[in-house]
């Protein structure tokens, strides 16, 4: 935090704070005047004993990290990078998600064992509710890099730290992480917060010009050299103009905020319109453009178009022999979701709305996902909506967008909706059932029309979606009820596919193989034979989603050196589940003939399994049994050797 606050006036304006209630003014830099200020009013004490250790547990911990996975993955070499640039210094490179808690360590092994003791470990939170004035926690309330100091840290117990902390912003603006270095106060580095501010803006780059960036981009620079810098700004453009979002970078050069983003047509900031940018990039797709703010100043910039835009339109269709796309990769063996995945394809070049239908959990999302990424709109565009998950009063406006001061608390620039964004590419309505009456009602009109009338008025703007709707209501008894539009629902029911629920599917062996491979990839694992059979005989009513979440924490709590998961791995409660659904009779005894046809029904898959060391389809073929039959035996029987 600079300018550095002399210890005197550290220590004079912190005793004012805890006798008085509030930090007097002059003394001590601004911002960390405020942050011990939150940090009083929280209710906490410097010299206080911490709570309980609030770290989150493995599972929790391992949801989180799944949730930010994109940003572990491209965070990851810039952190071993940064820690090499310190190695020496008794130094460790953090990085917490967005509401303070750390999801990945990168250090000194000594200096980790140290910080370990401070809590600066996976898991633990250092937002400023829980730790005070503290850099991540800091950088994270005031949305701006950091630096705190020894003493200024509001704990005395971390006083013996320093440590620099940047915020790691998405490209619309959105906190995705905070990147910071810790290191022994004494060792502290005058550059570090410059080191730390730099990789944050490396993290982001990486993941705006990752593949899961879907919008065209706009790669800018005063000058043709430094564009592919660090430094270079990236601004990100809708198919049909806008400019959607950006780095800070590229919000600086163009004199952009935030709040812009979205409604601000490109010829609006630069003086050329889209059109003319792209021919030029046919032209010379590899030369940068020199440009023209509005204002004069010269720019240059290298277009990157999605290949959706580079594509000549009259491109070959994609061959009609076995599908090796997005769907494809999904199925692993079941005929009732092969046959789903093969009525979806053929619509997916055709202006005809899927319908998913299916249990919760059973998968809709991602077929809907894979469905766009196998159809022709896979590089525009896919935007999801949880119909059931946004406040009633924002659906309005995030849908259909809103002009200028249309409404007192809309965005002064006004907003182009979600409809506009699918632009392209997929809208995908989840769970359309829960759309309140009055909004299906303006829903069906853009269906219709195909144009969007934002709030406020205007004129209406032309959108071109595929359109993919899910829902695990029984729609076509709701829309005869009158609790759905009957007209709306014949509008988007153009073909309607049930996903089969968990319990019902029969490649359970191949797709639970398919999951662990998801969680992980660098480690072969697989699942005991008898385990396999218990669940795979459940009944699963929270689907693949609970599936793929126990395999998770069973995952998490596998040693290094094993390979195999048993019901140990399993969570507690899950076990108690399982085993009240299988009553299971006791195991057969070994070392004596089977004494019934039980018994021997139970011997004789023991036998098989075992001949062929564990393989479910083999055995069930070498029994003259279904696959799904010989689970069921093999549930029964769970303790047995196999
Ligand atoms: N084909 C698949 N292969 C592997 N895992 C899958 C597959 N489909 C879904 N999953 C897993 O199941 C979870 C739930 O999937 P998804 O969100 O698509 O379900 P849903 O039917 O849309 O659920 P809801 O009805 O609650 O919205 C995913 O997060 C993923 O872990």
């Amino acid at each position: 935090m600079r300018p550095l606050s002399a210890p005197l006036a550290l220590r004079q304006a912190r005793q004012h704070l805890l006798e008085f209630g509030h930090c007097p003014s002059g003394l001590v830099d601004e911002r960390l005047a405020r942050s011990w200020q939150r940090s009083v009013d929280e209710g906490l004490r410097p010299t206080g004993r911490l709570g309980a250790p609030d770290n989150l547990e493995q599972h929790a911990l391992w949801l989180l990290r799944g949730r930010h996975q994109e940003l572990l993955a491209h965070s990851r070499p810039v952190m071993e990078y940064l820690f090499e640039q310190v190695r020496d210094s008794q130094s460790v490179v953090v990085l917490a998600g967005p509401c303070g808690t750390l999801v990945d360590t990168c250090g000194d092994p000594y200096f980790l064992g140290k910080a370990e003791r401070v809590a600066l470990t996976s898991g633990a939170s250092w937002h400023e509710k829980q730790r005070g004035t503290n850099a991540i926690g800091t950088a994270l309330a005031e949305m701006a890099p950091v630096e705190v100091q020894g003493a200024e840290h509001f704990l005395e117990r971390n006083g013996f730290l320093t440590c620099s902390a940047a915020p790691i912003l998405s490209g619309t603006g959105q906190l995705l992480g905070i990147l910071d270095i810790s290191s022994e106060h004494s060792r502290g580095n005058p550059h570090t917060l410059g080191l730390v501010s730099t990789a944050a803006q490396m993290i982001e780059n990486r993941l705006l010009t990752s593949g899961g960036q879907r919008h065209m981009r706009l790669h800018l620079h005063a000058h043709p050299e430094g564009i592919g810098t660090v430094a270079e700004g990236i601004l990100l453009l809708s198919g049909d103009g806008w400019v959607v979002g950006g780095n800070r970078a590229a919000l600086a050069l163009l004199r952009l905020s935030v709040a812009q983003l979205g409604s601000v047509p490109l010829e609006q900031v630069l003086d050329m319109r889209l059109e003319e940018l792209l021919s030029r990039h046919h032209r010379r797709p590899d030369a940068p453009q020199a440009l023209r703010r509005h204002d004069g100043a010269a720019l240059f910039g290298l277009l990157v178009p999605d290949r959706r835009t580079v594509r000549p339109p009259a491109a070959t269709p994609p061959a009609a022999a076995a599908p090796h796309d997005a769907l494809a990769r999904l199925d692993t063996g079941d005929a009732r979701w092969r046959t789903a995945a093969a009525k979806a394809r053929r619509v997916l070049d055709k202006p005809i709305p899927l319908l998913i239908q299916g249990e919760s959990g059973v998968g809709k999302e991602w077929f809907a996902r894979a469905a766009h990424d196998s159809g022709p709109r896979q590089d525009g565009p896919f935007v999801a909506i949880n119909c059931a998950a946004m406040p009633e009063p924002l659906i309005e406006s995030e849908l259909f967008g809103y002009r200028p001061g249309a409404f007192t608390g809309g965005r002064r620039e006004g907003r182009p909706g979600l409809l506009r964004e699918a632009h392209g590419g997929t809208l995908f309505l989840d769970e359309i059932g829960d759309m309140p009456l009055a909004l299906q009602t303006r829903l069906l009109r853009v269906l219709q029309e195909r144009q969007v009338v934002p709030l406020g008025g205007g004129q209406p703007i032309a959108v071109d979606f595929a359109l993919v709707c899910a829902s695990n209501r029984a729609l076509r008894e709701d829309a005869d009820q009158g609790r759905f539009r009957a007209d709306l629902y014949y509008r988007i029911n153009g073909l309607t596919v049930e996903l089969p629920p968990l319990r019902e599917r029969t490649d359970f062996e191949e797709l639970s193989a398919r999951l662990l491979a998801q969680i992980e990839p660098a480690r072969p694992l697989r699942l005991a034979p008898a385990l396999l059979a218990a669940l795979a005989a459940h009944r699963w009513p929270g689907n693949l989603r609970q599936c793929a979440s126990v395999l998770r924490t069973a995952c998490a709590m596998l040693d290094a050196a094993e390979d195999t998961l048993e019901w140990h791995h399993l969570p507690d409660d899950f076990q108690a589940e399982l085993q009240k659904a299988s009553r299971r009779p006791p195991p057969a005894q070994t070392g004596r003939p089977p004494q019934n046809l039980e018994e021997l029904s139970r011997s004789a898959v023991r036998q098989a399994l075992e001949n062929c060391r564990g393989n479910i389809s083999q055995a069930a073929r070498m029994l003259g049994i279904s696959r799904q039959t010989l689970y069921r035996k093999m549930a029964q029987d769970k303790t047995g050797p196999y």
